[in-house]
């Protein structure tokens, strides 16, 4: 069903046509013992040491309640070489922050290597209706990444841009009138950025009529922050479905169930977007925005290789059943999780890459008077800056990826479970081996960021620098086929925001202004306290 040249290969499950649960890996006793498979002898001469000890039932998890996972991850690096693994529970993990072995698993053998890490209370990624593209695999997410791709062109861009602009405007307003009110003209930029991406993804992306800038108090962005909150949170469930992810279908019964006895803010969000699509679907009018390219968004299915059950045949304006492939529509379930997902998806993780940007033009006057000088030099005549004329602010590209070196705060997604038994770099990796991408030691490497790899300079993205660099030495987007999807979305957000910011005002440290940051870990890593700043009008 599934040949090696180009098609995915399905989860060893989907071969035998008999679905095992996903969640289903080697128990803990032999898992434990797949450390020393993962290394063949000749490797295990070289790695006599080749991660930590597990607990018989906890494998490494209580590591994780004393440190953060990228931190464990750094030390383990520097105690067991840039290749280790360690257990989830009884679910081995192998992390690497090997540029070639990463290359091999996230692109040359990504055929394999489809599936990203599933966490002990979340829906089957095959079967269950709502699945979203961020955690669907195989087949199935490639027709959803390719249904909802259109939405993030260069064309769809341009179109959002005036949206994007009109919610910076709106920023400044409100920094205007907090340094007017308060005498130490400090502002929270965390809060505001939070507030402003929010907009910018409701808006452009979703037609909603958001205003959490001029109205902090909305549910909405509320809701949206406790749901991040939630994630930073190790809650005994959690741990639980760690321990027995065979248990899997009990632990989602309890959460759902959980649902009545507590609110959850996660379906408090989906009741409102389940309303706003049925209001849209329903509606004369269309909005060229993401979500009315998900409404249209028609793509052929094989009937053959298809795992969903919910396609309905595509039916010509004569009422005959098309003889050609299958089309299917997005379900009103797939919208509704799709529109979830990129709130949540986009606007924390653009909001805290703002905030981390402005910590760090902060801490570096000359980094930010260099961006400035650029933003002048480029928008000539107070210029608007649009989705062409910023791809000129080349130094604010250099301090965007500079700071996401610095802080890859989504380098926990960036994993792959293996599908099928395979070698690599030497390495066995066996079927159902999750393959964890180590960003934090990775992007520190002294081989390919020299020896002051701690320092910032965003000088280290020079085109020259980057073409004698290993591709795969930078990767906060993630790489490969599934990559993170909004990044151009979230680049030209942050561009139009900071070309509007620094034009008009200068920013400088606070002395309570916490260094080194502390962060805290949940789908994304974040810093602790909000970055608050002292900012001057200069325009
Ligand atoms: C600075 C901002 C952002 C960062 C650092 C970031 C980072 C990431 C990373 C690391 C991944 C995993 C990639 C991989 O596994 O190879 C990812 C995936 C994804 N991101 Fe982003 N992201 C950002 C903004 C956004 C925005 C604005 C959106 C939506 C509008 C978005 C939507 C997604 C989606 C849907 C995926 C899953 C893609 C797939 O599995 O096919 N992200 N992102």
């Amino acid at each position: 069903m599934y040949s090696e040249g180009g098609q995915l290969r399905p989860c060893s499950s989907e071969l035998s046509g008999q679905r095992k649960s996903y969640t289903e890996v080697p128990s803990a006793p032999v898992t434990h013992c797949c450390l020393l498979l993962l290394f063949p002898p000749s490797q295990q001469l070289r790695q006599a040491r080749s991660g930590p000890k597990p607990n018989l039932l906890l494998g490494n998890l209580l590591t994780f309640r004393k440190k953060l996972i990228s931190q464990a991850y750094k030390e383990w690096a520097e105690q067991y070489g840039e290749t280790f693994g360690y257990f989830e529970g009884p679910t081995p993990v192998l992390v690497t922050s090997n540029a070639d072995l990463l290359n091999q698993v996230f692109i040359k053998q990504f055929n394999n290597f489809h599936a990203r890490k599933l966490w002990p209370v979340q829906a089957d990624p095959d079967q269950d209706e709502e699945i979203h593209l961020f955690f669907a695999r195989g087949q199935r997410w490639k027709r959803l990444r390719s249904a909802v791709n259109a939405g993030f062109t260069a064309a769809k861009l341009r179109k959002m841009q005036n949206q994007m602009s009109l919610c910076a405007d709106k920023l400044l307003e409100v920094v205007d009138r907090t340094i007017e009110e308060k005498e130490d003209c400090r502002v929270d930029f965390s809060k505001l950025f939070r507030q402003l991406t929010f907009d910018i993804i409701g808006r452009s992306a979703l037609g909603i009529d958001s205003d959490a800038l001029r109205d902090p108090q909305c549910g909405f962005i509320k809701h949206c922050e406790d749901v991040i909150e939630d994630t930073t949170k190790q809650p005994v469930l959690y741990t639980l479905g760690f321990l027995f992810p065979s248990l899997s279908k009990l632990w989602i019964a309890i959460y759902k169930f959980m649902h009545h006895i507590q609110f959850n803010p996660v379906y408090w969000i989906e009741d409102r977007l389940r309303a706003w699509v049925k209001a849209r679907k329903e509606s004369e009018e269309r909005t060229d925005d993401l979500l009315q390219q998900m409404l249209d968004a028609r793509y052929p299915v094989n009937r053959h290789q298809d795992l969903d059950t919910t396609h309905q045949p595509h039916i010509d304006e004569n009422g005959n059943i098309s003889k050609g492939p299958l089309l299917r529509s997005l379900t009103e379930s797939e919208v509704i999780a799709h529109s979830l997902l990129f709130l949540l998806a986009g606007y924390e993780t653009t909001s805290s890459t703002l905030s981390y940007i402005f910590y760090e033009l902060a801490l570096h006057p000359h980094v930010q008077d260099r961006m400035r000088q650029e933003v002048v030099d480029v928008l000539e005549d107070d210029e608007e800056p649009t989705y062409d004329n910023i791809r000129n602010l080349t130094y604010m590209d250099m301090v965007i990826s500079e700071t996401l070196r610095k802080y890859p705060l989504a380098s926990i997604v960036v994993a792959r479970q293996c599908q099928d038994a395979c070698q690599i770099e030497g390495i066995n990796i066996p079927s159902g081996m999750l393959v964890q991408a180590n960003l934090w030691t990775l992007h520190q490497d002294p081989k390919h960021w020299g020896p002051d790899s701690d320092s910032f300079d965003p000088l280290r993205f020079t085109l020259e620098k980057k073409a004698e660099r290993h591709s795969m030495a930078f990767m906060p987007f993630g790489a490969g086929p599934r990559m993170c999807i909004g990044q151009r979305f979230s680049i030209v957000q942050m561009k139009i925001t900071m070309a509007k910011l620094l034009r008009r005002y200068k920013i400088e440290r606070t002395s309570d202004l916490q260094v080194p940051l502390k962060l805290k870990e949940g789908a994304a890593i974040l810093p602790i306290h909000n970055i608050a700043l002292r900012t001057e009008r200069i325009s």
